[in-house]
């Protein structure tokens, strides 16, 4: 097994020795340095899912994938995380992984906090091959786009964000945080710290003040790496998650996220488990953020492992997996 750790803010990979004991608890030891203090460690399991429930609807989805759901967040899932947000795209071979399943599965839907129309440009969706059935919902389930004739649906913005806009500059500028970066998402703001000096004590600093100012407004506030977002209440993904798999009729859903904004649908899909839907809940894993990996199924190296998951998802489903 590979582990992936941070350690004084290098990342470093290392094989090590990890033994489990009868209760399913890991111990694990690392050579030369002490684990437990200022490393996060990130295990990445192989492709195979950890869990009996997670193999068992692997299994019900290469049996019966036409009655499968695959749905995925986008960014740090999907797209690699980078500095500037308008700068994301799709990892190439999980658009082409995605191409191939499309015509395998029963439906493939991404759920993100990103603005559908930004989600479905970045995300080439409108112009790849195989995606005609596709479904992207944006904004945590408020805004959706179907392939199916390309249809947008996009409510309009809640009373608040425009005051949002008007204070948030002069916020920043009183914290001396004047260099975060605002992105304008319409109908909710995110300000994020990436790419600044110290981004972490940024984050940490903003949080009361945009607290306060969603509150104000009448908004929430919705963390995630390095960004604080403020929105609407009253939606998230889990709740798009239990709708769209009851739309589908959906039968075995497989969820990949990566974020705190993941875990209402992560919750989601573990709900609906009790409910007869089997469920795979795949973590793409990184040193930034861990809140997802121990509800996960299946730990993936980042959308580079997704990726790679999806395509061996599809040469399964093909026949071609050696
Ligand atoms: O639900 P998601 O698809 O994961 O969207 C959540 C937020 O993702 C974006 O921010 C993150 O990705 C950026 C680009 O890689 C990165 O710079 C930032 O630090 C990350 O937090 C997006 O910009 C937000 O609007 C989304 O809400």
């Amino acid at each position: 097994m590979c582990l992936r750790y941070d350690h004084d803010s290098t990342v470093r990979q290392s094989a090590f020795d990890l033994w489990t004991n009868s209760s399913g608890i890991s111990t694990l030891g690392l050579d030369g340095i002490h684990p437990w203090r200022s490393v996060r460690l990130v295990f990445v399991s192989d492709t195979q899912p950890i869990s009996e429930a997670g193999r068992a609807a692997l299994q019900v989805v290469l049996a019966h994938p036409d009655q499968t759901m695959l749905a995925l967040d986008f960014d740090g899932t999907l797209a690699p995380i980078v500095d500037d947000p308008a700068l994301a795209h799709v990892d190439p071979d999980a658009l082409s992984a995605l191409s191939r399943l499309g015509s395998l599965l029963g439906s493939i839907v991404v759920i993100t906090g990103r603005p559908v129309r930004t989600a479905v440009r970045l995300g080439g969706f409108g112009e790849a091959e195989g995606l005609r059935s596709m479904t992207v919902l944006g904004q945590y389930g408020v805004e959706r786009w179907d392939a199916d004739g390309d249809h947008y649906d996009l409510p309009p913005a809640p009373p608040g964000i425009a005051q949002v806009n008007e204070e948030l500059p002069g916020l920043l500028a009183g914290l001396g945080l004047a260099g975060s970066r605002i992105e304008d998402k319409g109908r909710a703001v995110a300000v994020h710290t990436r790419g600044l000096a110290d981004p972490a004590s940024a984050f940490d600093r903003l949080a009361e003040p945009i607290r306060e100012l969603a509150l104000r407004c009448g908004l929430t506030v919705e963390p995630g790496k390095n960004v604080w977002e403020i929105r609407a209440t009253g939606i998230d993904k889990g709740d798009a998650m239990r709708a769209i798999v009851a739309e589908k009729d959906a039968q075995t859903v497989i969820f990949a996220g990566d974020d705190l904004g993941d875990l209402p649908a992560f919750e989601a899909v573990e709900q609906l488990r009790t409910e007869g839907i089997r469920g795979l809940l795949i973590c793409s894993a990184s040193h930034e953020e861990d809140a997802l990996t121990e509800h996960a199924d299946l730990v993936l190296d980042g959308p580079t492992g997704v990726a790679a998951w999806l395509h061996q998802l599809a040469d399964r489903l093909t026949g071609n997996y050696g």
